[in-house]
Parts: C-alpha cells; structure tokens; sequence
C-alpha cells in the first residue's frame, strides 16, 4: 500500500511512502536501484515507458526496522501537485500495489506490535496537537508512558492471577479462605487505578476547558462572551430571551485552552423556541468544567467550580456588588482582567501537568473496568471468585493496550509461577 504522507500540495517538497512486501520491487521500478537502507540517495523516478516523473530522495527501511514493522520505501518528490499525481499513479499500476486507507500506517505499525493501542492513541493527538501543552502531552503518550505503565500492571495482575489460581488449586474442597497478601495487593492495586482515574484527563486539554456562562435573562452574558471574545460574536438586544442556540468561543487564556459558551436566559417561558434553549442551557451547566453565573447568588446552581459575577457593574445602580461577587463591566471592561485570571485558575486545576500522562476516555473506561474487579477480587474470600476477577482486570488491561492474544499472557503467567512446588 502507498499514500502521499506529507501535506497536501504544492509543497517544497513531499513524501509518498510505500510499506509492505511490495514496496522495495515497487521502489526499485520507479528508482531503478535502491539506495542502501536508511541512507537517503538522489534518484531520477520513472513511468513503466521510461519517460522521466522527478528527481528525489529515495529511503529504504528493511522490516521489521521500520516505523510499520514492513519494509518500505519512501520517495521525497518536488511538492507539486502534477508531479505528485503522476508519482502516485505510477505506483497504481504496480502489480499487488494499492492505496492506503487513512491511518493504515499506523494501523499496520499496530498490528505488527511495532506500537500499542495507546501509543496510537497519542500519536493521533500529536498529529491533532496545536499547542505545546498539547504536543508534549500526546508525545509522552506515542513514546509509550502509558503503555510502560500498564506493562507494569500488567506484571502485577498476572503474579495476582498465579496466587488465585494456585490457591484454587490446592484449597482442600472444605478448606477455602481467604489469602490476605492476595486480597491486599488487589487492594493496593485498585487503589493506584483510582489514583489514575482521579488526575486530570486529557479531553479538557485537547477540546478546551468548558466554561459556561450562564444566568437570567437580560444579565449581560452575551455582553460579556462578546467583550471577552473582543468581536461581537453573540447578538446583543436589551429584549430578555435574545440568546437561544448556544455561542461558543474558543480561546487560549496564558495557554489554557477554553471553550467559552454563551447561553439562553434562565427563566420559565411559554416560547417553544426559547424553552429549548433554556434546556440546552441547563444541560450545558451541569455539563460545565467552570461556570461563571451572572444571576444572584441565591438563585446561583450548585457547582464545584462557579464563580459568581455581578455584571453591568458600570450602572449607578449596580455600583456595588454583593458579598463574594465579582464586578464587571462589559462596557467599561473593568473587573474583565480579575474575571479571566480566576477562570484560568480554575481551568488550569483541570489540565494535567505539562508533559504528564493523562487517560483519554476509552482508557479510562478500561483503568475503571480493571479497578473494579480488582476491588471485587479484594473483598470476596472465596478464590474461584477471586480469580476471575484477577482475570478481568487482566482483559481489562489487554483491551487498554488493544492486545487481543493471550498466549505470552499465559507462557509468563507459567513462567514466573512454579505450580509444581
Ligand atoms: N521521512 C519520515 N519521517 C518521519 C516518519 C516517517 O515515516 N518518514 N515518521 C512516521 O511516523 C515519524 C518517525 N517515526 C518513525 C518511527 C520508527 C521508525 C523506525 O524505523 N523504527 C525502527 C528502528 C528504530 C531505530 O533505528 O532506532 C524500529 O522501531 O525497529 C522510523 C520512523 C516522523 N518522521
Ligand atoms: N451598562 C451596561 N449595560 C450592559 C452591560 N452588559 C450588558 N448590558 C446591556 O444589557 C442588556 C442585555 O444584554 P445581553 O448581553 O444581551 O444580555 P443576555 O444575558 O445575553 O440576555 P439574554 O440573551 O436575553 O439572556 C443589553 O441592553 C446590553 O447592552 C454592561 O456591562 N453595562
Ligand atoms: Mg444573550
């Protein structure tokens, strides 16, 4: 299989990589000869009739030493457009040879075990990252911290899984109790899992933090997503009931990502379109990472990270706000700044540590799978019990990295544990 794997032309210059058991004969049909492996040679590529495509780079990879696992060949052309085509197309006409399905790079480099599930996971983050917060947390994913991780788990859920099982192998019928170093450590290991699934993920970081504003109608709330945005972004009227689809601004606060949302006024009404705001705007609250409630503080719905503003503070008879308020005007900007700085406070509490692992949604799920029954496993004091707890989490984890097989699971398992003893 082949595919341009550079950007889309014209560039200066662009790769087309070809990968699997075709790709050195294909290389050498268009090249002639093959430079040696990863050392990259000038060649002049031709069609099947001799006639000239371009002068490029050529590199070869010899499997399994490449980022697939398969051999391949890649073909560094001028970036044009037409000389990209006819590369292209001349690779078409090759025997056995196809194009790639997106992502069939990294699929294959997976099923070769040239990288796991979760290693994938951030190399696709990587390829989507737009900040250094964001490349360096996907980085740390695609080189495989994760994936180190859950080898160690791996390791300790397996010895677990030995214990049970031996254990349920010479239990006398009438002599099943419990195993105290067993059900400990199947504690202490849920107790990391929890541990894990406790720390910031990774969706703020790659969506933005969500952080809502919300209130009655007329409060000012598109004033303020418009004076914050800096364009006017939401349509402002002194009518209550103007917003009803939600507005939302993405913006980078001192490299926080937000995604800020403007909302409908919270009131009773009898408008049918108004009242699916309204809707959308309560689910939107309860959804929100931070919320900023313009609304008195009384009527202020619970949440663990709001901040309460007084807005339209420039007005005579709002110049004081009550009580652990913070005043704004959308009009004079003042108490904007002080707003922003305690939004990116608590937004930041909500991202992980630069450069940290942080779970994504699937592996969290899986960490939470393996949590449980490690917790089960810990509670119960019957073996047979135990031990198939022991091995969901052990399936737990093999779906995190995305590993099907279970033959090396069982040869380590018989390797470390000596049942003959
Ligand atoms: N030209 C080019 N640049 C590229 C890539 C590519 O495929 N082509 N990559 C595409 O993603 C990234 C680099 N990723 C790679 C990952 C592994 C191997 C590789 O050959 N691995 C072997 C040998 C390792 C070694 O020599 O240290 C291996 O793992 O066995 C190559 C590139 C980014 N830059
Ligand atoms: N003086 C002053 N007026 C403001 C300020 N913010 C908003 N207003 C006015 O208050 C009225 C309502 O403003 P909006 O921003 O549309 O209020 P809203 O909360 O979005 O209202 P709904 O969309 O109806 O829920 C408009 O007439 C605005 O011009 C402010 O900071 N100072
Ligand atoms: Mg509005």
């Amino acid at each position: 299989m082949f595919a341009l794997s550079s950007g889309r032309p014209p560039a200066a210059v662009s790769i087309i990589r070809v990968s699997g058991p075709g790709a050195h004969g294909a290389g050498r049909r268009l090249a002639g000869s093959l430079p040696d492996v990863r050392i990259a040679a000038l060649r002049t590529l031709r069609d099947e009739a001799g006639g000239r495509l371009d002068d490029a780079l050529v590199l070869r990879f010899d499997r399994p030493a490449s980022s697939t696992g398969e051999d391949i060949v890649e073909f560094h052309c001028h970036g044009g457009r037409a000389v990209v085509d006819a590369v292209l197309s001349a690779l078409a006409e090759i025997e056995g040879l196809r194009p790639a399905h997106p992502g069939e790079f990294t699929r294959r480099a997976f099923e070769n075990g040239r990288i796991d599930l979760t290693e994938a996971e951030g190399l696709a983050d990587l390829i989507e990252a737009e900040t250094e917060f964001q490349r360096k947390s996907a980085l740390a994913m695609a080189e495989g911290g994760l994936k180190r991780q859950i080898e160690q788990w791996q390791k300790r859920v397996l010895i677990l899984s030995a214990q049970a099982e031996a254990a349920i192998d010479y239990a006398e019928d009438d002599d099943v109790g419990t195993d105290p170093t067993l059900a400990k450590e199947c504690f202490e290991l849920a107790r990391e899992l929890g541990e894990w699934l406790g720390r910031p993920r990774i969706e703020p970081l790659k969506d933005g933090v969500r952080v809502v504003i919300a209130g009655p109608p007329n409060a000012g709330k598109s004033s303020l997503i418009n004076a914050i945005a800096g364009q006017e972004r939401a349509i402002v009227t002194d009518i209550p009931g103007t917003t009803r689809d939600q507005i939302e601004v993405p913006l980078s606060l001192g490299g926080i990502p937000i995604l800020l949302t403007d909302t409908a006024g919270l009131r009773e009404s009898d408008d049918t379109i108004e009242r699916i705001g309204i809707n959308r705007a309560r689910s939107l609250v309860e959804g929100a990472d931070v919320l900023l409630w313009l609304g008195e503080t009384k009527e202020a719905p619970g949440h663990s990270r709001r901040i309460l503003v007084h807005p339209r503070a420039d007005l005579a008879e709002r110049a004081t706000a009550p009580e652990g308020s913070l005043a704004v005007s959308s009009v004079t900007g003042a108490g904007l700044d002080e707003l922003l700085a305690r939004t990116s406070e608590l937004a930041a509490s909500l991202l992980p540590d630069e450069g940290a692992i942080a779970l994504n949604r699937r592996q969290a799920a899986h960490v939470a799978e393996a949590q449980g029954a490690l917790e089960a496993a810990a509670a119960t004091n019957e073996f047979v019990f135990a031990a198939e707890n022991v091995r969901a989490a052990r399936v737990a984890f093999d779906r995190l990295t995305g590993r099907a097989g279970m033959e090396d699971v069982l040869d380590s398992l018989f390797g470390r544990f000596c049942l003959g003893k």
